[in-house]
């Protein structure tokens, strides 16, 4: 059926059969090769305004962690950049692996990182997300890369803290009073590129912006998202891990870059 996933029988390499757009020639995740980024000193800072009081809940969907907004008026937006105009954040989430050397989907000078934070919003010239999922200029993801080092990072606490309550697919928690800003780095610096979803329905719609520097996460934070199951309570257990999809062809795209 059309469940897709992460296993052989319904990973990556399957889901052109109900998402033909899959094999399409703007698809997410890429390879980013320093030696072939432009830097484009035209491009602006971007800028975030979130207001902790957007978020609702942290939910446990099969696939992965995500925590919820609401994305009714312009009450967390995102701005600047390589976007026109203000972007309403709706979620963010994580992919990762199932060891701390790979997990993240993009990839950037051969290095994969143990996972990569995904914060999606939609441009509110288009009526909601479904219709703005259907446009080139949509979706705005910012991708923030995990690595894993001796220091945990304070600031994943809360949303590690709810993993126990959202073990199993299906499962939600409420989630509130939290600006999600706080995960990111230091630096601003960003790559930028045209593409897609990197799950199903992978629809080229996102503009992404990647945070060059990565945040650093401690072992045992890694081992909490690890924790996570795709079956619902009453399956038998099958860990949340390598919910990562890999590079896809760069095709004639152009990743421009914010700094030297
Ligand atoms: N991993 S990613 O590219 O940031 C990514 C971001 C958002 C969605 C999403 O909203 N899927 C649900 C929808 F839209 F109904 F299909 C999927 C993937
Ligand atoms: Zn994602």
């Amino acid at each position: 059926s059309c469940q897709w996933g992460y296993d052989s029988d319904n990973g990556p390499e399957h889901w052109h059969k109900y998402y033909p757009i899959a094999k399409g020639e703007n698809q997410s995740p890429i390879e980013i090769n320093s030696k072939e980024v432009q830097h484009d000193p035209s491009l602006p800072p971007w800028f975030v305004g979130y207001d902790p009081g957007a978020a609702k809940t942290i939910l446990n969907n099969g696939r992965t962690c995500r925590v919820v907004f609401d994305d009714t008026f312009d009450r967390s937006v995102l701005r600047g950049g390589p976007l026109p105009g203000t972007f309403r954040l709706r979620q963010f989430h994580f992919h990762w692996g199932s060891s701390d050397d790979h997990g993240s989907e993009h990839i950037v000078d051969g290095v994969k990182y143990a996972a990569e934070l995904h914060m999606v919003h939609w441009n509110p010239k288009y009526s909601n997300f479904a219709e703005a999922l259907k446009q080139a200029d949509g979706v705005a993801v910012v991708g923030v890369f995990l690595k894993v080092g001796k220091t945990p990072k304070p600031e994943m606490k809360r949303i590690l803290e709810e993993i126990d309550n959202i073990k199993t697919k299906g499962k939600e928690a409420p989630f509130s009073n939290f600006d999600p800003s706080i995960l990111f780095p230091k630096s601003r610096d960003y790559w930028t590129y045209h593409g897609s979803f990197t799950t199903p329905p992978c629809e080229e719609c996102i503009t992404w912006i990647l945070l060059r520097e990565p945040i650093e996460v401690s072992p045992d934070q890694m081992a909490k998202l690890r924790s996570l199951s795709i079956n619902a309570e009453t399956e038998p257990v099958c860990p949340m891990v390598d919910n990562w999809r890999p590079p896809q062809p760069r095709h004639f795209r152009m990743v421009r870059a914010s700094f030297q």
